[in-house]
């Protein structure tokens, strides 16, 4: 086994702490031999398909990426913002963000963010990490609710990387936080403030990215997760089980997925009568490719084409307040017992680069 290089072990060195954001990822441009090379890595990955390799193999390359790269990269080309990819524009921005508002509550803190398939990729930016003298990495995945799909598929990323280091870090590795307060608190805030600007719709879609239903039965809590997601959020904004609907989208292959489907249930909607509908996809806390394209445009065309009046989509967290300071709580309550806390003239140093990062934030904002 040959392990990567690295630097000479040297005594008194300060050991840093970091928090690592990782997302899904997405393909570097809108072009079919980007996405290819993105849904390549993606879907040769055994979490998200778990069909048997030699099978899977055949399939992928003579049948799915020579057809779906071309069709996927036309969606991307109709979401695709100046900065880039709508998922890492904002998940760059979320990253600069808790920046800020870590080192605010007094965290000397490296905040960095990577992603699961394409760049920048998870093993370059836990490179550059070991660079800067970080010793403890908090991993926080992108995604409220635990799947072996995706949350796992980020262990097993990190895992492999660290197999060929000979100086492992300290980790941590936030699970989900489906339930967290925080989290519900920055859903609520961004339904209220829709429904402030729109008025209140006859029924409130809560729409989550679908996996496989069979891996429900064999112990995935991804269902579940979602539900209570739900469940919390009516909750809070005291809605009957007549006001909202569970659905799942983005339905791949012919197997079944959690039921019920998105896309049919908003076109039984209309044709029951529903003129409104109000829809929130609370799994995404970025918006990408399956929330802007898939629900705010094909979900919304299916809706209006079946007899609905009035559509609406409800902007995933992005950047909102709540949920940057939500995050920052997350990452707070797992730093507990590392030593990231500073001195009180660190802390002024700190406030001032947290004002310079909250500065950059809002400039890349306001490039968008
Ligand atoms: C093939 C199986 C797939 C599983 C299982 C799956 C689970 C899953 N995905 C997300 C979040 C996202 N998925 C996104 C895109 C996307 N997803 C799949 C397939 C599976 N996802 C594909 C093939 C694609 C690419 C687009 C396409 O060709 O249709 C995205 C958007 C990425 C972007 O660039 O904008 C996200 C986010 C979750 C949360 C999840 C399971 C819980
Ligand atoms: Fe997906
Ligand atoms: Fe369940």
């Amino acid at each position: 086994m040959a392990f990567r290089k690295e630097p000479v072990f040297t005594h008194g060195k300060i050991a840093k702490t970091a928090v690592l954001l990782v997302n899904l990822g997405t393909p570097d441009a809108p072009t079919t031999k980007a996405v290819r090379r993105y849904l390549k890595q993606f879907l040769s990955d055994p979490r998200v398909v778990e069909i048997p390799r030699a099978i899977w193999w055949w399939i992928l390359h003579g049948a799915i990426l020579p057809f779906r790269s071309g069709k996927s990269a036309q969606k991307y080309a109709s979401i695709w913002s100046k900065d880039g990819s709508p998922l890492k524009v904002h998940t760059e921005k979320q990253a600069s963000l808790l920046r800020g508002y870590l080192g605010e509550r007094g965290h000397q803190v490296q905040v960095a963010y990577a992603m699961r398939y394409g760049n920048p990729s998870l093993p370059e930016v836990l490179e550059r990490l070991k660079t800067d003298g970080c010793e403890r990495i908090l991993i926080l995945p992108a995604y409220p609710q635990y799947s072996g799909t995706t949350t796992a598929s980020i262990y097993d990323a990190v895992f492999e990387h660290y197999a060929q280091v000979r100086n492992v870090p300290e980790l941590r590795f936030v699970k989900h936080y489906h339930d967290h307060e925080a989290y519900i608190q920055a859903l609520k805030e961004s339904v209220l403030a829709h429904w402030e600007m729109n008025g209140v719709s006859e029924k409130l879609v809560m729409s989550f990215h679908g996996v496989p239903k069979r891996t429900l039965k064999l112990g995935d809590p991804y269902h579940c997760e979602c539900q209570k997601t739900a469940r919390l959020l009516a909750q809070q904004l005291g809605l009957s089980p007549e006001q909202y609907l569970v659905t799942f989208q983005s339905r791949f292959g012919k197997a079944e997925w959690l039921q019920p489907y998105t896309a049919p249930t908003l076109q039984k909607l209309a044709k029951q009568g529903v003129q409104r509908v109000d829809v929130i996809c609370p799994g995404f806390t970025s918006d990408c490719l399956e929330t802007l394209e898939e629900i705010g445009m094909e979900a919304k065309q299916d809706f209006l084409t079946a007899g609905g009046k009035e559509f609406h989509f409800i902007t995933c967290l992005n950047e909102s307040p709540t949920w940057i300071s939500a995050m920052a709580a997350l990452a707070e309550e797992n730093l507990i017992g590392w030593p990231t806390h500073l001195s009180s003239s660190e802390r002024e140093q700190a406030k001032l680069q947290a004002k310079a990062s909250l500065q950059q934030a809002e400039r890349l904002g306001a490039s968008q």
